[in-house]
């Protein structure tokens, strides 16, 4: 019997974030392998419209908890959906139900996060720094509480190369950072974030780094542990391979490169591509509860979730190997045949957006605007152009995470509790995962059916047709205006044709002669 299992059975636990992607693969491990757990609250905000009771409705009739209904046929019963919202005083939760969540939690998970690399400093600041403060205050008031997993990410870090499981403080004390964004007004704030963010990318990956910070210095004598993921991406076994909800991550670049929209990028082709299976996520950081709430490690221990140093894999094998993918299992409708390469150049990235992205949006436009249609691919490929943009950073750099912590965790598991709750990338085979990758983005994110690969096969033919088509007529225009200006280049012109027919006349001899 798995020890991490027995551990959740019985217990009350509280997921921040459940409705996000690592959130639900949590909550359906959960649920999974410990049936018997007792409850688990999860803070929720309504969107898009929908009820809280909605979206846990729609979240735990998706396929991805289909083996759940199984095994915990009573799953409704067990998950309690509490109104909040973390940009909130008190999150906006009700006394009744605060009392509650302070009264039962036994273990806090917080994974929610603004994960946007571009959200303005007060907001990041809000969701990543204050509401990880708040939720720290409400533990410290949970009697039965027994460990609190903070989720964050490798790259609150990623100013520095070689990065270990410390935390690193920032300059500026989180404290004064929230304060300030109290009285600070928006302009202000945009004049101070690139010095506050120093030689960090993003507001996120800063705001992830005073998260770290608040933890440290609010744990007083709570049981703390942080997860450090890398790139989360599809999962690799549980509870199927290669489902994927968000475009965050490789999993939006997937989808430009394989509709064609996307074939150049500025990557380094041999910077590690540091990719970790949301799956292998959720098994390390169920197996940090279980550690820290049963040893009470002394401090706050940091698990770094990488692949880099356990098991690499580059961004040149890995785009190799979602192209060669794309051959076997195309998307359907694609806007041009999947081609793409990996430049360093910054000179010629810029060439690449110009020929191989600007210009065919811009003539698929004049097209539409011809058929009498709406122009939109001009708009769609600047933005797709500013988002690869702002993830060429992690691209074109490779990091060292150590991973003592994380190996020490592994040799502390039982033999069963090392298959059930498997954490070692080193078993990882990249090359079925990409391809398990690549099929999960066309099934559960474009929703695509397997039964159209023909039709999708035939569709990229007529595009390379076109393609050539197009080649030859802009060759034989360029080659013509050449001719009516210079005398060299008619002369090479007469030269070749008049090989050309030569090479015919003696062909059509030969074969008479034959006859
Ligand atoms: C020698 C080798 C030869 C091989 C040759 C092969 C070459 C191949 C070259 C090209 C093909 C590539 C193939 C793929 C290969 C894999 C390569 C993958 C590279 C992946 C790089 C990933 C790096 C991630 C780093 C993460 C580090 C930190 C990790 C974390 O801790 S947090 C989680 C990460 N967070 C995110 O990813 C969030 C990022 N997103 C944002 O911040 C925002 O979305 C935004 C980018 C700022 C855009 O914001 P907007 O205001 O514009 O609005 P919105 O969010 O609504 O989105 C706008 C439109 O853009 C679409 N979109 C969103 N995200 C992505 C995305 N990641 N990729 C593509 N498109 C995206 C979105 O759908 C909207 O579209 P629209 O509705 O049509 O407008
Ligand atoms: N994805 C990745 O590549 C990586 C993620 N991480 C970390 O993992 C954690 C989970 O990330 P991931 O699941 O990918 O992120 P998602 O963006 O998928 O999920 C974020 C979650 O936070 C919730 N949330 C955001 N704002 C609020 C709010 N004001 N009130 C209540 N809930 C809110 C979201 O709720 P709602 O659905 O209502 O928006 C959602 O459930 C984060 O801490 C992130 O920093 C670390 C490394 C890599």
């Amino acid at each position: 019997m798995s020890m991490i299992a027995a551990f959740y059975s019985g217990k009350s636990i509280l997921i921040t974030g459940a409705t996000g992607f690592m959130g639900k693969v949590l909550m359906e491990k959960l649920f999974r392998t410990s049936p018997d757990l007792k409850v688990i609250y999860i803070l929720v905000r309504p969107k898009a419209g929908q009820t809280t009771q909605q979206r846990v409705f729609q979240i735990l009739n998706s396929k991805l908890f289909e083996k759940v209904k199984e095994v915990c046929p009573n799953v409704h019963e067990k998950i309690r959906a509490i109104y909040a919202d973390l940009n909130q005083n008190d999150f906006a939760i009700s006394k009744e139900d605060m009392q509650e969540l302070l009264s039962c939690t036994n273990i806090v998970f917080h994974c929610a996060a603004t994960v946007r690399f571009d959200d303005h400093l007060r907001h990041a600041v809000q969701l990543n720094v204050t509401a990880t403060q708040q939720l720290l205050l409400m533990a410290s008031q949970m009697p039965k509480l027994e460990a609190f997993i903070h989720i964050s990410t490798a790259f609150s870090n990623c100013n520095l190369k070689h990065i270990d499981e410390v935390i690193y403080p920032c300059p500026v004390e989180p404290k004064k950072i929230i304060d300030s964004m109290e009285w600070l007004d928006d302009a202000i704030i945009d004049e101070i974030t690139p010095k506050l963010i120093g030689d960090r990318p993003n507001t996120y990956t800063y705001t992830k780094a005073l998260g770290e910070m608040v933890v440290q210095q609010e744990s007083g004598n709570l049981n703390i542990a942080i997860i450090r993921p890398s790139i989360v991406g599809a999962t690799w076994q549980e509870p199927f391979p290669g489902w994927v909800d968000n475009l965050n991550g490789p999993s939006g670049l997937i989808i430009a490169a394989g509709k064609g929209f996307l074939r150049a990028i500025r990557a380094t082709p041999m910077a590690v591509a540091d990719l970790i299976p949301v799956d292998t996520v959720v098994n390390l950081t169920l197996a940090v509860g279980w550690y820290t709430a049963v040893h009470r490690p002394k401090s706050t221990l940091i698990y770094h979730c990488t692949s880099g140093n356990l098991n690499p894999c580059n961004w040149g094998k890995m785009g190799f190997q979602v192209l060669a993918t794309f051959e076997k299992i195309p998307f359907e409708r694609a806007f041009r045949r999947p081609y793409a390469d990996f430049t360093t150049n910054t000179i010629t990235t810029q060439y690449w957006n110009a020929v191989s992205h600007r210009a065919p949006a811009i003539i698929y436009d004049f097209y539409l605007r011809l058929t009498g249609r709406k122009p939109r691919m001009t708009k769609v490929m600047n933005r797709l152009l500013r988002t690869v943009s702002m993830l060429e950073y992690f691209v074109n750099r490779s990091w060292e995470w150590s991973t003592y912590n994380t190996e020490m965790l592994m040799s502390e598991l039982s033999p069963e509790d090392q298959r059930v709750f498997n954490f070692d990338v080193r078993q990882l085979n990249w090359l079925e995962y990409i391809e398990n990758y690549v099929l999960g983005v066309k099934k559960y994110l474009l929703k695509e059916d397997m039964a159209g690969i023909p039709e999708a096969k035939q569709h990229l033919k007529r595009l390379r047709n076109i393609h050539y088509l197009f080649n030859t007529a802009l060759f034989l225009i360029a080659w013509r205006l050449l001719i009516a200006r210079s005398q060299m280049a008619r002369n090479v012109w007469f030269f070749i044709v008049s090989f050309c027919y030569k090479f015919l006349s003696y062909f059509r001899a030969s074969s008479t002669l034959k006859v």
